[in-house]
């Protein structure tokens, strides 16, 4: 693994994993990360990897067998993700299907939905800033699904979260909405001063958002830097692999075309 961005040294850590350990199957997971102050990370790697089982580490829906998680400095260890400063935003089950949009933000809010006047105006401001202004009362089955994942980010827009968890949010919007997306959760980031994690299995995705890669295989962050020359890297095997770009003898060989053409 190569050193962590010298980024981290001069701004304050807002993320910290130390020797954090997960037995999950017979998946063993092993994690040891620290992300600076208002940074936007990819994370990337093979299927099965553990990009997932990361960010529910560190938002609390899956608990570590040893190590410890800090956000901003606190143990959060044994807190419920709740209360642990963060939201998360999935590819899909974003949001609850039998509450309308306004209610599904205002649940982020306020679990118990006594929303004040200035809650309400967040709700408003929130679906405002994503396109979504006059689609407070309708329910989620009646959005396309790129005004789905603009809702939930609404949502995590409307929270203030410190951390913001991505978890492939943009998969299957398309490169043009995509792109959209990701330009509103950068402005969001900025406004609210987030650092953001991101799940994505698109180097171009990850170049337009992220300043940073964690490259995961088999339960470990094998490889990291910075964004700019991370893809052109052929030091890590499994990142060549990963990225179609590895010219051994046996992934040559898969890549030949064969030798007769097809009818
Ligand atoms: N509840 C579980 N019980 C047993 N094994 C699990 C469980 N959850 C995940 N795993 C295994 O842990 C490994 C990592 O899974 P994870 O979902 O984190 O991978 P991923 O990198 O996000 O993959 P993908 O890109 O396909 O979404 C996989 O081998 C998966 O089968």
């Amino acid at each position: 693994m190569t050193a962590v961005s010298s980024a981290t040294s001069d701004r304050a850590v807002a993320l910290q994993l130390e020797g954090v350990q997960l037995q999950l199957g017979t998946s063993s997971m092993h994690f040891d990360l620290s992300r600076p102050t208002g940074s936007v990370t990819a994370i990337m790697g093979p299927s099965g990897s553990g990009k997932s089982t990361l960010l529910n580490l560190i938002a609390g829906f899956l608990t570590a067998d040893a190590g410890r998680i800090l956000i901003e400095g606190i143990d959060v260890g044994h807190l419920p993700p709740a209360r642990r400063g963060l939201s998360m935003v999935f590819q899909d089950n974003n949001l609850f299907a039998h509450l309308d949009i306004a209610t599904n933000i205002g649940l982020g809010l306020d679990p118990h939905l006594k929303l004040t006047a200035d809650q309400k105006k967040t709700i408003e401001a929130a679906l405002e800033r994503v396109g979504l202004q006059g689609f407070g009362r309708r329910l989620p089955g009646t959005l396309s699904g790129g005004e789905r994942q603009r809702a939930a980010l609404a949502r995590a827009f409307a929270r203030r979260q410190p951390l913001l968890l991505l978890d492939e949010p943009f998969d299957g919007l398309g490169p043009g909405l995509a792109a959209d997306m990701i330009a509103l959760m950068l402005e969001i980031r900025r406004d609210v001063g987030a650092t953001v994690l991101m799940v994505t299995h698109d180097p171009d995705e990850a170049k337009m958002a992220a300043g940073h890669v964690l490259f995961l295989s088999k339960g470990r962050i094998i490889a990291e830097g910075a964004i700019d020359g991370f893809f052109e890297r052929r030091d890590v095997p499994e990142l060549a692999r990963y990225l179609g770009t590895d010219s051994s003898p046996a992934t040559a060989a898969q890549k030949r075309p064969p030798t007769s053409p097809l009818p």
